[in-house]
């Protein structure tokens, strides 16, 4: 039988990458660590070693040798642009929208419907959010205007949960489990809620961003258990270092930033830290800039159980009991869906600071220090 032959993509204009900042702005200290070495002896256990003091401390890290090219990686941000720029009647169909009643992040999130920290101020991010590319996920929503360029994105999906799970490889070795521990749990093939993104924020007003301390995304951990971006150079990312300060995150070239979520950290009993960041509106060299992100969200698989793991490490430290079953575990989609639903099935982004988020025995704190 003939294979079927897919019609070409249609010709998009090329995203160009906007150039750094020239202003001084209080930068944060990003670990930046070279996965090229990973299949080298002793290459991953070398890794892990360098990478424990950053994880522990804010679980802010960046990668390099990360495989793709840059080719490559504008690319995404070349489909990431030419779909976000359609016409809302193109890419706002309620079919393929997020869900947010159902706590379901697949699909496109429009800007301008809901308010921020109680003003009249209205929210700026815009974004899509796209599924594996598994047969479970086949009913969840992904639009045809993005379906012409799936053989591209399902690459780049596919590869960027490849490049987490040694990542997670790291994170078992630091914790001193099997190799595979952390990676089991994420498998391509399970059922989860993770995706690829593309995400832009279309500037608003100085006196508008004036309303709302200059919040273009409220501070917030994130919900799954790793974040990849694609490294970009529009300052506006801010982590808060352990001792409670706003710092910048770098661009790095040629690098993805890392960040842990809430499941590594309940994992971990706290030892990989997620970390509160938020978005802030650019420097004034770059704050007319249209800035576009490119993103993977690793979640937990829909089944697995999110409670502590039998680390040596933990229980020499005191984090974890020598017998800590736990009768009823939070699973990775109820976490995740949870978290989903409470942060944004709203009518405003609501300051969350000092509130807490609870499923089951799990509780997490929005602005943690
Ligand atoms: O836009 C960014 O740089 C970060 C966005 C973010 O923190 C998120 O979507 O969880
Ligand atoms: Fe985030």
């Amino acid at each position: 039988m003939p294979s079927a032959v897919l019609p070409e993509p249609p010709a998009i204009p090329k995203w160009k990458r906007p150039g750094k900042t020239s202003e001084e702005l209080p930068w944060a200290d990003i670990k930046v660590i070279d996965l090229s070495n990973f299949d080298e002896p002793g290459g991953k256990q070398k890794l892990a070693e360098e990478l424990r003091d950053a994880v522990h401390k804010t679980g802010f890290f960046s990668i390099t040798g990360t495989g793709f090219t840059q080719e490559e990686i504008e690319r995404q941000y070349d489909i990431g642009q030419a779909y976000l720029n359609l016409p809302i009647e193109e890419k706002g169909d309620p079919k393929y929208r997020c869900d947010f009643a159902q706590g379901n992040y697949f699909g496109y999130r429009a800007a301008h419907e809901k308010t921020i920290m109680g003003t009249d101020v209205l929210d700026i991010v815009e974004s899509v959010n796209i599924p594996k590319f598994i047969p479970a996920n086949e009913h969840e929503p992904f639009d045809p205007y993005l379906r012409q360029f799936q053989s591209e994105i399902e690459d780049f999906s596919r590869r960027s949960l490849e490049l987490a799970s040694k990542v997670f490889t790291l994170f078992s070795l630091i914790l001193e489990l099997p190799e595979d521990y952390f990676s089991k749990r994420h498998l391509y093939e399970d059922k989860s809620e993770d995706h690829l993104r593309y995400m832009v924020y279309r500037p608003r007003p100085a006196e508008d961003d004036a309303k709302v301390q200059n919040t273009w995304s409220r501070a917030h951990t994130d919900f799954g258990s790793l974040t990849l971006l694609w490294s970009q150079n529009v300052a506006g990312l801010q982590l808060k270092t352990p001792r409670g300060e706003w710092k910048y995150v770098p661009p790095v070239d040629n690098g993805i930033i890392c960040n842990v979520g809430d499941t590594l950290d309940f994992w971990s009993a706290g030892y990989l830290k997620s970390t509160t960041h938020r978005v802030v509106r650019p420097p004034k060299d770059q704050a007319h800039i249209h800035r576009l992100g490119l993103f993977y969200f690793v979640r937990p698989g829909d089944e697995v159980d999110i409670k502590p793991a039998p680390s040596p490490l933990l229980k020499r430290l005191g984090l974890i009991g020598d017998n800590q079953e736990d009768e009823k575990p939070v699973r990775g989609l109820e976490y995740v869906r949870e978290r989903v639903k409470n942060y944004h099935n709203h009518t405003d982004y609501a300051d969350m600071k000092g509130m807490k988020f609870k499923v089951g025995n799990l509780e997490i704190e929005d602005e943690a220090e």
